[in-house]
């Protein structure tokens, strides 16, 4: 089943055209890893794909009502702060908003999803804290830990792991990687390419708001795509643990 369809989608931010005419689809299983330098449109193509802002051509998601949206997907935007001063644990209810009707209580099953992100995610000794008194990268596992309790067949994640130590950012992928073998679809921009790399199913490279490449990690992260777009040499091989990338040096 195909959780996501992008067909011809174009964005204009003023009067520059930031994506041009990006087809793509996204089915049940997949980790697709949106990967492009700074200012390449990552955001701007999610949050398009979303019906977010304005766009040209067609998206499956932006065509939904608001409601039926949040039963689809679940969105985590690049903003990291939490501002408001409730407990972990409210902040990752949040997530079930979508599932219940207004002013419903929560049931069982949706503090059963709430626990599951929040052992996910290690947050249990956090689960009583105000939010706000938590460190950057404690706030980010707060938000995966609400995109995950909604449990929507799509997340879409916006750098999620950003800013987050080694262990929690292999524990986010593993997040995205056990959804996916659930039947579900993950879509995250990631400027880490090495974990794009290790822990993605599909990288899109995206490059002046175009697809440069669409396929496995290493038939798109080649010495000559990451020379033009990234505009670096890299280490990579295949190994028993998998694709290995690592970037090395400016192209001179
Ligand atoms: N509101 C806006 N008005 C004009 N230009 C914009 C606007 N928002 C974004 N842009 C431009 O669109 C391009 C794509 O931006 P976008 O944020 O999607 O890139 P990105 O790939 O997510 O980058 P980063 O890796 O830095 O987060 C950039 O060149 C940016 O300057």
């Amino acid at each position: 089943m195909m959780l996501l369809s992008l067909h011809n989608l174009s964005v204009k931010r003023g009067r520059k055209r930031v994506i041009s005419e990006v087809d793509l689809t996204l089915g049940q299983g997949e980790v697709v890893g949106l990967v492009g330098p700074n200012g390449a449109g990552k955001t701007t193509l999610m949050r398009a794909a979303l019906g977010l802002i304005p766009a040209d051509g067609q998206s499956s998601l932006a065509a939904l009502s608001a409601r039926a949206r949040g039963k689809a997907v679940a969105w985590m935007p690049q903003s990291r702060e939490i501002a408001w001063s409730v407990t972990v644990e409210t902040v990752i209810r949040l997530g079930r908003t979508p599932h219940l009707r207004a002013g419903q209580k929560q049931r069982p099953e949706d503090q059963a999803a709430v626990d599951r992100a929040i052992e996910q995610m290690g947050l249990d000794r956090f689960r009583d804290r105000p939010a706000t008194q938590l460190s950057g990268g404690e706030q980010a596992r707060v938000l995966i830990a609400r995109s995950l309790a909604q449990e929507a067949p799509l997340l879409i994640a916006d750098e999620p792991t950003a800013g987050l130590d080694p262990a929690h950012q292999i524990a986010a992928m593993r997040s995205f990687t056990q959804a996916a073998a659930q039947g579900r679809g993950v879509l995250v921009s990631l400027h880490d390419l090495g974990l794009a790399a290790r822990h993605c199913t599909r990288l899109i490279v995206l490059h002046n708001g175009k697809i440069a490449a669409d396929g496995l990690p290493q038939d798109t992260l080649t010495p000559s795509i990451v020379k033009t777009v990234f505009g670096i040499t890299a280490f990579s091989q295949i190994t028993d643990k998998g694709f290995v990338f690592q970037a090395l040096d400016l192209t001179s």
